[in-house]
């Protein structure tokens, strides 16, 4: 279980990234957050993984302060949480299975990974976990000979290699196409139903989140001013907070950043075919 207590966030050039936010999320829910662009939603998120310090307030995570973690409590308490970038954060030259099995990193002591040691048991943990996602041919492929959904389905497989109980995943989809956005997103609903993760997802579009979120969290200027059942997120509930012609606005922003995510990956395939 995650607990927010009176959290606010404000950075050192006084911008308020988040206002006393007060939430608790269950473990086994499926969250989507969402919200106009600079409501707050990534800086919520990092902070669950402490990428972020808050500036007031208090985050649990199973009863365990986040907050107040010490270096060697924090490395603990981030073995249990993965997390998933919109660029998906991978090591570009190295292969797929390295980048996989790095999830494991946080079992091992510094000397250990210098070295590389990983055991029989991660590399057989590697390639289950690339198989979870179709990926098992591509193993031994290095990570930027990969399509952008390819290596963000990379990223969810060192995610899985990790065993983390809480996977956090920033704009995930919002440099991929529809369809592979949906293949993407359906990775992340085995995980919350075969696998009981805890998931928390940002994301600009809605009808991603109604269709595979349960709970839906809006929000605005650093506030939570939604929160319940994707059921209760209809068109209309978000027209009267966000007001609809905003809220347009952002989804033509939203489509401007799809196709220039698909243009980076054309153009990442030919220079791949170039070299
Ligand atoms: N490192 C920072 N320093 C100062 N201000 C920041 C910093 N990071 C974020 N902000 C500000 O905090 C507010 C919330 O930003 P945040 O990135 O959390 O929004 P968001 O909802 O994730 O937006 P987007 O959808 O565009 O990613 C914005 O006003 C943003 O400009």
């Amino acid at each position: 279980m995650i607990e927010l207590k009176n959290v606010s966030k404000v950075f050192d050039n006084g911008v308020v990234g988040l206002k006393n936010i007060n939430l608790t999320i269950d473990s086994g829910e499926f969250v989507c957050i969402i919200g106009l662009s600079g409501a707050g939603k990534s800086t919520l998120l990092r902070s669950l993984n402490r990428l972020n310090t808050i500036t007031e307030g208090e985050i649990l995570i199973d009863g365990e302060s986040l907050t107040n973690a010490n270096a060697k409590e924090l490395r603990q308490m981030r073995r249990n949480i993965g997390m998933i970038f919109q660029q998906f954060n991978l090591v570009r030259k190295n292969t797929v299975q390295k980048n996989v099995i790095s999830g494991r990193l946080g079992y091992y002591n510094n000397w250990q990974t210098l070295l590389g040691l990983f055991s029989k048991e991660d590399y057989a943990r590697t390639e289950n976990a690339l198989e979870k996602v179709g990926l098992a041919d591509k193993l031994k492929d290095r990570s930027d000979s990969l399509s952008g959904g390819q290596q963000q389905r990379v990223s969810i497989a060192r995610t899985i290699v990790q065993e983390a109980d809480l996977i956090l995943a920033d704009e995930p989809v919002s440099a991929l196409d529809p369809v592979t956005s949906e293949t993407v997103m359906n990775d992340f609903k085995r995980l919350n139903e075969e696998a009981n993760r805890t998931i928390i997802i940002n994301i600009h579009s809605v009808p991603l989140a109604r269709k595979y979120a349960t709970r839906i969290i809006g929000m605005r200027a650093g506030e939570i001013v939604f929160d319940g059942p994707a059921s209760e997120a209809t068109d209309a509930k978000l027209d009267e907070i966000y007001g609809k012609a905003i809220f347009e606005n952002e989804q033509e922003a939203q489509q401007d950043a799809i196709k220039a995510g698909i243009e980076r990956e054309v153009q990442q395939d030919v220079h791949n075919e170039i070299l």
